[in-house]
C-alpha cells in the first residue's frame, strides 16, 4: 500500500493506551501501561519470557479485556464498553507467531475469507488485492497453493498478507518470527521492514533484538508487566536508563543475539 493509502494528514497518535492494567486470575500482568504509537511507526516491545509483550497486544487488539486503564485507536475509545468490538478489530491486523492458516483451503482463498467474508467485499476485488499483495511479499506463483506445501517463511508471509488484505490502520506483529527455522527468519524480517518503507503503523513483539534495534522507531522495554523504560531505539539500546533494562541487554549480547 502507498501511503497515500492509508493515511490521514495529522500526527495524532494511531494507537493510544493509558494507564492500563490487566490481571489474569488476581495476578498482575500489565501495571499503568502508558503507550503511543505515532502514524507510518513501528514500536518493537522487548522484554524476558512472560513480561507481558503479547498480553499488551492482545489487549489492543481487544483480544482480552483489560481491568483498568483505556485504549484509543485513531482517536476513538475503543474501550468504551458501546463501542462494537468488532468493528474495531476489523481495522486492527495481527499476526501471531504460529501462522494459523486453513490447511484446507488454499493460499489465495485464505487470504481473501476475512475481506469476503467480513468486509463485505466481492471476490473479484478480493483476489485483486491478495494476487497484488502476494507478488509484493514474493509469493506471486503461490496462490493456488495450500500451506502445507509452502515454508514455515512463506506460510507466514501469507499470514501477513491476510493480515494486509483487509487494509487495516494497524499491523500487530506477536512473535512472528519465533516458530521459524533461523535461516527463514531473514526474509519474514524483510516484509516487516518493507512495510515500514511503505508507512504501515506497527506494533511487534519481539525477541530479535538486532532487528528491533534496526527496525523500530519506538522501543518499549516491558519488566513484569511495567514499560520500565521506552525511547527510541538508540536511545534504549544504545543507552539504557534502567539497570534491569541494561542487564536484559547485557544478556542478550552474551547470548550473541545482539
Ligand atoms: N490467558 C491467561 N491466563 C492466565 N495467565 C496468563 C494468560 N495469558 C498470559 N498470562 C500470563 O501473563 C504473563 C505475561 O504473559 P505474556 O504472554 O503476555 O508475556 P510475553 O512477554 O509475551 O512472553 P513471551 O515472550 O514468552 O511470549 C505471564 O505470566 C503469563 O503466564
Amino acid at each position: 500500500m502507498s501511503r497515500s493509502e492509508s493515511t490521514p494528514v495529522s500526527d495524532a497518535p494511531v494507537l493510544r493506551m493509558e494507564s492500563v492494567r490487566k490481571t489474569f486470575g488476581g495476578s498482575v500482568v500489565l501495571r499503568d501501561v502508558d503507550l503511543e504509537v505515532a502514524p507510518h511507526t513501528v514500536t518493537a516491545l522487548i522484554g524476558a519470557s512472560g513480561s507481558g509483550k503479547s498480553t499488551l497486544l492482545r489487549c489492543a487488539n481487544l483480544l482480552e479485556e483489560i481491568d483498568d486503564g483505556a485504549i484509543w485507536l485513531d482517536g476513538e475509545e475503543i474501550t468504551d464498553p458501546r463501542v462494537d468490538q468488532d468493528a474495531v478489530r476489523r481495522r486492527i491486523g495481527v499476526v501471531f507467531q504460529a501462522y494459523n492458516l486453513f490447511p484446507h483451503m488454499t493460499v489465495l482463498d485464505n487470504i481473501t475469507l476475512a475481506p469476503r467474508r467480513v468486509h463485505g467485499v466481492s471476490r473479484a476485488e478480493a483476489e485483486e488485492r491478495a494476487r497484488e499483495l502476494l507478488e509484493r511479499l514474493g509469493l506471486g506463483g503461490k496462490a493456488d497453493a495450500y500451506p502445507d506445501r509452502l515454508s514455515g517463511g512463506q506460510q507466514q508471509r501469507v499470514a501477513i498478507v491476510r493480515a494486509l488484505a483487509v487494509r487495516p490502520r494497524l499491523l500487530l506483529l506477536d512473535e512472528i518470527t519465533a516458530a521459524l527455522d533461523p535461516e527463514l527468519v531473514g526474509e519474514v524480517l524483510e516484509v516487516v521492514r518493507g512495510l515500514k518503507d511503505e508507512g504501515m503503523t506497527m506494533v511487534l513483539a519481539t525477541h530479535e533484538m538486532g532487528f528491533a534495534r534496526d527496525v523500530a522507531d519506538q522501543v518499549c522495554f516491558l519488566d513484569g508487566g511495567v514499560v520500565l523504560e521506552r525511547g527510541t531505539a538508540e536511545q534504549v539500546f544504545g543507552d539504557p536508563r534502567q539497570e534491569r533494562t541494561r542487564r536484559f541487554l547485557r544478556r542478550i549480547v552474551e547470548a550473541g543475539r545482539l
